[in-house]
């Protein structure tokens, strides 16, 4: 019997400068256990999913976005399939800032289209991962599943995920303080209209941030990372964010904002121990019970990984 597994990374959305628009997987130093969501899908009889997993029993009872992507795939794919058991291993947090439900439907959808051996191209499948993410956080953005699925840093453009050349040496220190803040509801915290002045602000800062990528130049990179679109709406709905960003910067961070729509914070900085000591910190006055977590990441090059097996049956 043919199974296909598939991993796929923590993200964080927005990096301050590219609202909907830029987005980058996260891969955790130091640590062994996965920072992403696992997926496994095999045959079966109508659709069932088993959940586990860390952050399992967070998860809504009905309505799972994996068996989401499951009926969507089958209904528009493979409409002569007889069933499939999924396996969800819910490594992330659920409204987090990292990523979580884009996490699941990065995973279900590369490992239905695997499973049926790649119907679809990459891009198709991009635009379908964004469609269930969208239907999850209320309105369509690929920030989080672009990067999920394909690694790295990734800018949206108008037709494609494009990888930006970011900077190798940095450290992204993450903190998630263990409580849940709704995609969607801190969505609709943001004002439908942007002044003027805001928005030239907002495409200065980020066609500056892409040009220094591309220069890599370190400095100005940094030196632009703030958020003028979202952060001024939501800080003050993340409990204890704007305390720790001013001692982040205080004890030397280069720029520090909310990961996603929070409340993860994330912070970068270019020397291991100040990572460390960041990192220390956050736990102590960031996160607020078991179920927070702190990490020093890098980067993770590789967007989702696959792992495909053929059982052989037992009679
Ligand atoms: N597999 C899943 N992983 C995460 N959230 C899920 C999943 N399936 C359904 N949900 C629901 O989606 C919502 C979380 O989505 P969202 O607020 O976008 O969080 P995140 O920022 O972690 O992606 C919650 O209402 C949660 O119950
Ligand atoms: N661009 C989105 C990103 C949401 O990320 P999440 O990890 O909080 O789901 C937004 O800022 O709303």
């Amino acid at each position: 019997m043919k199974s296909v597994s598939v991993y796929a990374p923590a993200s964080m959305g927005n990096v301050s400068v590219g609202f909907d628009l830029l987005g980058a997987a996260l891969e955790p130093l130091y640590v062994e256990q996965p920072f992403g969501d696992v997926v496994t899908v095999t045959a079966g009889q109508g659709i069932s999913l088993e959940c586990r997993g860390d952050y399992a029993h967070f998860l809504p009872k009905q309505g799972n976005i994996v068996e989401r992507c499951a009926e969507r795939f089958i209904e528009r794919h493979a409409p002569q399939c007889q069933g499939l058991a999924l396996t969800l291993e819910k490594n992330l947090p659920i409204g987090s800032g990292l990523g979580s439900s884009a996490s699941s439907v990065v995973a279900a959808l590369a490992a239905l289209n695997r499973y049926f051996d790649d119907p679809l191209e990459p891009q198709q499948l991009l635009q379908f991962m964004g469609e269930l993410e969208g239907e999850i956080s209320g309105s369509v953005h690929f920030d989080n599943v672009a990067p999920s699925y394909l690694g790295g840093m990734q800018l949206m453009l108008a037709d494609d995920a494009q990888p930006l050349p970011c900077f190798d040496n940095w450290y992204w220190l993450v903190a998630y303080p263990g409580i849940t803040l709704s995609t969607a509801k801190m969505r609709a915290l943001l004002p439908s209209d942007v002044p003027m002045t805001t928005t030239i602000g907002f495409g200065q800062q980020l066609a500056t941030f892409v040009a220094a990528c591309y220069r890599q130049d370190e400095q100005q990179a940094l030196a632009v990372l703030n958020d003028v679109l979202a952060e001024p709406h939501r800080a003050a709905h993340i409990p204890g964010y704007q305390a720790a960003k001013l001692q982040l910067q205080q004890l030397g961070f280069e720029a520090v904002g909310i990961s996603g729509s929070g409340p993860t914070l994330f912070a970068v900085c270019r020397d291991e121990q100040l990572a460390k000591q960041g990192a220390d910190y956050l736990q102590t006055h960031y996160v607020t019970n078991q179920y927070g977590l702190v990490r020093v990441c890098r980067l993770a090059r590789q967007g989702v990984q696959y792992m495909e097996h053929q059982l052989n049956a037992v009679n």
